[in-house]
Protein backbone atom coordinates (compact mmCIF):
# COMPACT_ATOMS: atom_id res chain seq x y z
CA UNK A 1 0.00 0.00 0.00
CA UNK A 2 1.74 2.99 -1.11
CA UNK A 3 0.15 7.11 -1.42
CA UNK A 4 2.77 7.18 -4.16
CA UNK A 5 0.55 8.36 -7.34
CA UNK A 6 3.35 6.46 -9.71
CA UNK A 7 1.88 2.96 -7.51
CA UNK A 8 -1.89 4.39 -6.81
CA UNK A 9 -3.06 3.60 -10.59
CA UNK A 10 -1.71 0.20 -10.23
CA UNK A 11 -3.63 -0.56 -7.23
CA UNK A 12 -7.38 0.25 -8.24
CA UNK A 13 -9.34 -0.76 -5.29
CA UNK A 14 -7.28 1.06 -3.00
CA UNK A 15 -9.51 2.88 -0.56
CA UNK A 16 -7.52 6.17 1.04
CA UNK A 17 -9.42 7.98 3.22
CA UNK A 18 -7.43 10.94 4.95
CA UNK A 19 -8.44 13.42 7.59
CA UNK A 20 -12.28 13.45 6.76
CA UNK A 21 -14.71 15.44 8.52
CA UNK A 22 -17.86 16.62 8.03
CA UNK A 23 -20.39 18.89 9.59
CA UNK A 24 -24.08 19.45 8.68
CA UNK A 25 -25.10 23.05 9.10
CA UNK A 26 -29.17 23.67 8.69
CA UNK A 27 -31.63 26.11 9.86
CA UNK A 28 -29.70 27.24 12.97
CA UNK A 29 -28.33 23.79 13.87
CA UNK A 30 -24.91 22.10 13.16
CA UNK A 31 -23.69 18.65 14.03
CA UNK A 32 -19.93 17.29 13.86
CA UNK A 33 -20.98 13.80 12.19
CA UNK A 34 -17.24 12.97 11.47
CA UNK A 35 -14.28 14.55 13.30
CA UNK A 36 -11.53 13.49 11.73
CA UNK A 37 -10.90 10.12 10.52
CA UNK A 38 -8.25 8.36 8.52
CA UNK A 39 -7.61 4.93 7.51
CA UNK A 40 -6.64 2.53 4.32
CA UNK A 41 -8.13 -0.54 2.62
CA UNK A 42 -6.05 -2.24 0.68
CA UNK A 43 -7.02 -3.62 -2.78
CA UNK A 44 -9.63 -7.10 -2.37
CA UNK A 45 -9.30 -6.63 1.34
CA UNK A 46 -12.61 -6.65 3.74
CA UNK A 47 -13.22 -4.14 6.40
CA UNK A 48 -15.67 -3.79 8.69
CA UNK A 49 -16.73 -0.48 10.45
CA UNK A 50 -18.43 -0.63 13.87
CA UNK A 51 -19.41 2.12 16.57
CA UNK A 52 -22.03 3.64 18.35
CA UNK A 53 -25.04 4.42 16.89
CA UNK A 54 -25.57 7.79 15.37
CA UNK A 55 -21.52 7.68 15.18
CA UNK A 56 -21.44 8.56 11.54
CA UNK A 57 -20.99 5.21 10.34
CA UNK A 58 -23.25 6.22 7.57
CA UNK A 59 -22.04 9.50 6.65
CA UNK A 60 -18.63 8.31 6.50
CA UNK A 61 -19.96 5.87 3.63
CA UNK A 62 -21.67 8.57 2.01
CA UNK A 63 -18.18 10.51 1.63
CA UNK A 64 -16.74 7.42 0.84
CA UNK A 65 -19.16 7.08 -2.07
CA UNK A 66 -18.98 10.37 -3.68
CA UNK A 67 -22.44 11.28 -2.06
CA UNK A 68 -21.79 13.75 0.24
CA UNK A 69 -18.69 16.18 0.10
CA UNK A 70 -16.27 15.89 3.33
CA UNK A 71 -16.58 19.36 5.07
CA UNK A 72 -12.57 18.79 5.23
CA UNK A 73 -10.15 15.66 4.08
CA UNK A 74 -10.72 13.73 1.18
CA UNK A 75 -11.12 10.29 0.32
CA UNK A 76 -9.08 8.64 -2.81
CA UNK A 77 -9.73 5.55 -4.93
CA UNK A 78 -6.78 4.30 -6.41
CA UNK A 79 -5.06 7.11 -5.87
CA UNK A 80 -7.94 9.38 -7.63
CA UNK A 81 -9.65 12.03 -4.98
CA UNK A 82 -13.38 10.77 -4.76
CA UNK A 83 -15.58 13.80 -6.22
CA UNK A 84 -18.84 12.24 -6.99
CA UNK A 85 -19.68 8.53 -7.40
CA UNK A 86 -16.80 6.90 -8.83
CA UNK A 87 -17.50 4.45 -11.98
CA UNK A 88 -15.91 1.50 -10.84
CA UNK A 89 -17.75 1.39 -7.04
CA UNK A 90 -20.89 -0.31 -6.13
CA UNK A 91 -23.39 0.64 -2.83
CA UNK A 92 -25.65 -2.11 -1.24
CA UNK A 93 -28.32 -0.66 1.50
CA UNK A 94 -30.22 -1.46 4.12
CA UNK A 95 -33.50 -0.52 3.06
CA UNK A 96 -33.87 -3.50 -0.32
CA UNK A 97 -37.20 -2.36 -0.65
CA UNK A 98 -36.56 1.26 -1.32
CA UNK A 99 -33.69 0.41 -3.36
CA UNK A 100 -34.92 -1.51 -5.60
CA UNK A 101 -37.55 -0.37 -8.33
CA UNK A 102 -40.83 -2.44 -7.76
CA UNK A 103 -42.30 -1.53 -11.35
CA UNK A 104 -38.95 -3.41 -12.76
CA UNK A 105 -38.56 -7.14 -12.82
CA UNK A 106 -35.68 -8.76 -10.94
CA UNK A 107 -33.52 -8.61 -14.33
CA UNK A 108 -34.31 -5.61 -15.42
CA UNK A 109 -33.52 -4.01 -11.75
CA UNK A 110 -29.84 -5.94 -11.80
CA UNK A 111 -29.32 -4.68 -15.44
CA UNK A 112 -30.06 -1.31 -15.20
CA UNK A 113 -26.78 0.36 -13.92
CA UNK A 114 -24.91 -1.96 -16.29
CA UNK A 115 -27.18 -0.37 -19.23
CA UNK A 116 -25.73 3.23 -17.45
CA UNK A 117 -22.63 2.45 -17.82
CA UNK A 118 -23.32 1.91 -21.52
CA UNK A 119 -22.33 -1.91 -21.72
CA UNK A 120 -23.17 -3.50 -24.89
CA UNK A 121 -26.87 -5.92 -24.77
CA UNK A 122 -25.34 -8.88 -25.09
CA UNK A 123 -22.58 -8.36 -22.60
CA UNK A 124 -25.23 -7.21 -19.90
CA UNK A 125 -27.45 -10.11 -20.52
CA UNK A 126 -24.26 -12.28 -19.67
CA UNK A 127 -23.61 -10.09 -16.56
CA UNK A 128 -27.05 -10.51 -15.23
CA UNK A 129 -27.88 -14.36 -15.79
CA UNK A 130 -23.83 -14.73 -13.73
CA UNK A 131 -24.76 -12.00 -10.75
CA UNK A 132 -28.12 -13.74 -10.20
CA UNK A 133 -26.70 -17.13 -10.59
CA UNK A 134 -23.79 -16.55 -7.75
CA UNK A 135 -26.38 -15.13 -5.33
CA UNK A 136 -28.80 -18.30 -6.04
CA UNK A 137 -31.55 -16.55 -8.01
CA UNK A 138 -31.15 -18.11 -11.27
CA UNK A 139 -34.78 -19.21 -11.61
CA UNK A 140 -36.39 -15.75 -10.71
CA UNK A 141 -35.19 -13.16 -13.25
CA UNK A 142 -38.57 -12.43 -14.59
CA UNK A 143 -40.29 -11.37 -11.11
CA UNK A 144 -41.08 -8.62 -9.19
CA UNK A 145 -39.06 -7.52 -5.88
CA UNK A 146 -42.45 -6.92 -4.02
CA UNK A 147 -43.00 -10.87 -5.00
CA UNK A 148 -39.91 -11.93 -3.08
CA UNK A 149 -38.99 -12.22 0.27
CA UNK A 150 -36.66 -9.49 2.01
CA UNK A 151 -33.74 -11.78 2.16
CA UNK A 152 -34.31 -12.61 -1.51
CA UNK A 153 -34.75 -9.08 -2.34
CA UNK A 154 -30.91 -8.23 -0.63
CA UNK A 155 -29.74 -10.75 -2.83
CA UNK A 156 -31.12 -9.26 -5.88
CA UNK A 157 -29.50 -5.78 -4.34
CA UNK A 158 -26.26 -7.72 -4.04
CA UNK A 159 -26.71 -9.08 -7.33
CA UNK A 160 -26.96 -5.76 -8.98
CA UNK A 161 -23.78 -4.32 -7.09
CA UNK A 162 -21.62 -7.43 -8.09
CA UNK A 163 -22.79 -7.07 -11.48
CA UNK A 164 -21.81 -4.09 -12.39
CA UNK A 165 -18.18 -5.47 -11.38
CA UNK A 166 -17.11 -2.69 -8.44
CA UNK A 167 -13.40 -2.81 -7.71
CA UNK A 168 -14.99 -1.33 -4.15
CA UNK A 169 -18.28 -2.24 -3.00
CA UNK A 170 -19.43 -0.35 0.19
CA UNK A 171 -22.46 -2.20 2.07
CA UNK A 172 -24.32 -0.07 4.84
CA UNK A 173 -25.62 -2.09 7.27
CA UNK A 174 -27.57 -4.47 4.53
CA UNK A 175 -28.72 -7.30 6.57
CA UNK A 176 -30.16 -5.36 9.55
CA UNK A 177 -33.80 -5.94 8.52
CA UNK A 178 -33.29 -9.70 7.43
CA UNK A 179 -34.14 -12.59 10.42
CA UNK A 180 -31.02 -14.38 11.76
CA UNK A 181 -31.15 -17.41 9.20
CA UNK A 182 -31.09 -15.18 6.19
CA UNK A 183 -28.80 -12.95 7.86
CA UNK A 184 -26.19 -16.00 8.32
CA UNK A 185 -26.70 -17.18 4.85
CA UNK A 186 -26.26 -13.54 3.35
CA UNK A 187 -23.13 -12.92 5.69
CA UNK A 188 -21.41 -16.03 3.56
CA UNK A 189 -22.55 -15.28 0.23
CA UNK A 190 -20.48 -11.91 1.00
CA UNK A 191 -17.91 -13.77 2.09
CA UNK A 192 -17.51 -15.93 -0.77
CA UNK A 193 -18.18 -13.19 -3.64
CA UNK A 194 -15.42 -11.02 -1.71
CA UNK A 195 -13.20 -14.41 -1.94
CA UNK A 196 -13.90 -14.74 -5.49
CA UNK A 197 -14.60 -11.68 -6.94
CA UNK A 198 -11.55 -9.81 -5.46
CA UNK A 199 -13.43 -6.71 -4.85
CA UNK A 200 -12.81 -4.23 -1.71
CA UNK A 201 -15.27 -4.59 0.73
CA UNK A 202 -16.22 -1.99 3.28
CA UNK A 203 -18.93 -3.27 5.19
CA UNK A 204 -20.78 -0.81 8.11
CA UNK A 205 -22.50 -3.06 10.91
CA UNK A 206 -24.24 -2.43 14.28
CA UNK A 207 -23.59 -6.20 14.89
CA UNK A 208 -20.09 -6.73 16.47
CA UNK A 209 -20.34 -10.48 15.85
CA UNK A 210 -21.02 -10.02 12.46
CA UNK A 211 -18.09 -7.60 11.87
CA UNK A 212 -15.68 -10.36 14.02
CA UNK A 213 -17.20 -13.11 11.35
CA UNK A 214 -17.15 -11.08 8.53
CA UNK A 215 -14.03 -8.90 8.43
CA UNK A 216 -10.17 -9.11 8.15
CA UNK A 217 -9.65 -5.55 10.35
CA UNK A 218 -12.37 -4.28 12.48
CA UNK A 219 -12.40 -0.52 12.65
CA UNK A 220 -14.47 0.35 15.69
CA UNK A 221 -15.22 4.20 15.68
CA UNK A 222 -15.95 6.59 18.75
CA UNK A 223 -19.03 8.32 19.42
CA UNK A 224 -19.93 11.22 17.31
CA UNK A 225 -17.76 13.40 16.45
CA UNK A 226 -16.11 10.34 14.90
CA UNK A 227 -12.24 8.93 15.53
CA UNK A 228 -11.23 5.77 14.30
CA UNK A 229 -10.57 4.46 18.20
CA UNK A 230 -8.69 1.12 17.35
CA UNK A 231 -7.93 -1.25 14.11
CA UNK A 232 -8.22 -4.72 15.48
CA UNK A 233 -6.65 -7.46 13.20
CA UNK A 234 -9.14 -10.38 12.71
CA UNK A 235 -6.78 -13.13 13.11
CA UNK A 236 -9.19 -16.00 12.33
CA UNK A 237 -8.66 -18.63 9.52
CA UNK A 238 -9.62 -17.29 6.02
CA UNK A 239 -11.84 -20.35 5.59
CA UNK A 240 -14.62 -19.60 7.86
CA UNK A 241 -18.26 -21.40 8.78
CA UNK A 242 -20.82 -20.27 10.61
CA UNK A 243 -20.60 -22.59 13.58
CA UNK A 244 -17.25 -23.93 13.57
CA UNK A 245 -15.71 -20.34 13.32
CA UNK A 246 -18.25 -18.52 16.12
CA UNK A 247 -16.97 -21.37 18.18
CA UNK A 248 -13.61 -20.15 18.37
CA UNK A 249 -11.73 -19.37 21.79
CA UNK A 250 -10.21 -16.65 19.35
CA UNK A 251 -13.70 -15.51 17.89
CA UNK A 252 -14.85 -15.01 21.80
CA UNK A 253 -11.61 -13.18 22.50
CA UNK A 254 -12.17 -10.56 19.67
CA UNK A 255 -15.89 -10.38 19.98
CA UNK A 256 -15.07 -9.62 23.33
CA UNK A 257 -12.26 -7.20 22.64
CA UNK A 258 -14.47 -5.29 20.04
CA UNK A 259 -17.59 -5.24 22.16
CA UNK A 260 -15.42 -3.51 25.17
CA UNK A 261 -13.70 -0.79 22.76
CA UNK A 262 -17.45 0.22 21.58
CA UNK A 263 -18.69 0.68 25.27
CA UNK A 264 -15.70 2.47 25.93
CA UNK A 265 -16.64 4.34 22.57
CA UNK A 266 -20.15 5.17 24.11
CA UNK A 267 -18.40 6.16 27.63
CA UNK A 268 -15.98 8.78 26.43
CA UNK A 269 -19.08 9.95 24.52
CA UNK A 270 -21.34 10.66 27.95
CA UNK A 271 -18.07 12.00 29.97
CA UNK A 272 -17.60 14.11 27.14
CA UNK A 273 -21.25 15.53 26.87
CA UNK A 274 -21.53 16.23 30.37
CA UNK A 275 -18.14 18.03 30.23
CA UNK A 276 -19.46 20.29 27.64
CA UNK A 277 -22.51 20.76 29.21
CA UNK A 278 -20.85 21.74 32.53
CA UNK A 279 -18.39 24.35 30.67
N1 LIG B 1 -28.57 15.20 6.74
C1 LIG B 1 -28.25 15.42 7.99
N2 LIG B 1 -28.39 16.66 8.54
C2 LIG B 1 -28.05 16.91 9.82
N3 LIG B 1 -27.52 15.98 10.66
C3 LIG B 1 -27.35 14.75 10.18
C4 LIG B 1 -27.70 14.39 8.84
N4 LIG B 1 -27.41 13.06 8.64
C5 LIG B 1 -26.91 12.63 9.82
N5 LIG B 1 -26.87 13.62 10.73
C6 LIG B 1 -26.35 13.53 12.12
O1 LIG B 1 -25.01 13.08 12.05
C7 LIG B 1 -24.74 12.16 13.10
C8 LIG B 1 -24.26 10.83 12.50
O2 LIG B 1 -25.32 10.22 11.76
P1 LIG B 1 -25.12 8.88 10.90
O3 LIG B 1 -26.44 8.49 10.34
O4 LIG B 1 -23.98 9.05 9.96
O5 LIG B 1 -24.68 7.86 12.05
P2 LIG B 1 -24.68 6.26 12.09
O6 LIG B 1 -23.48 5.86 12.86
O7 LIG B 1 -24.80 5.71 10.71
O8 LIG B 1 -26.02 5.97 12.90
P3 LIG B 1 -26.80 4.59 13.11
O9 LIG B 1 -25.81 3.59 13.60
O10 LIG B 1 -27.83 4.93 14.16
O11 LIG B 1 -27.41 4.24 11.77
C9 LIG B 1 -26.03 12.04 13.91
O12 LIG B 1 -25.94 12.93 15.00
C10 LIG B 1 -27.09 12.50 12.93
O13 LIG B 1 -28.21 13.08 13.61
Amino acid sequence: MSSNPATATADPGLLDVRGVRKVYQGSGRTVEAVRDLTFRVGTGDLACIVGPSGAGKTTLLKCVAGLLAPTAGEVRLGGTPVQGPPADMAVVFQEYGRSLFPWMTVAQNVELPLKQKKIARGRRSELVTRALASVGLADVPGAYPWQLSGGMQQRVAIARAIAYEPSVLLMDEPFAAVDAQTRAELEDLTRRLWRELGMTVLFVTHDIDEAVYLGQRVLVLSASPTVVMEDVAVDLPADREQLATRALPRFAELRAHVYGQVQRAKVFHAEASVAKAGA
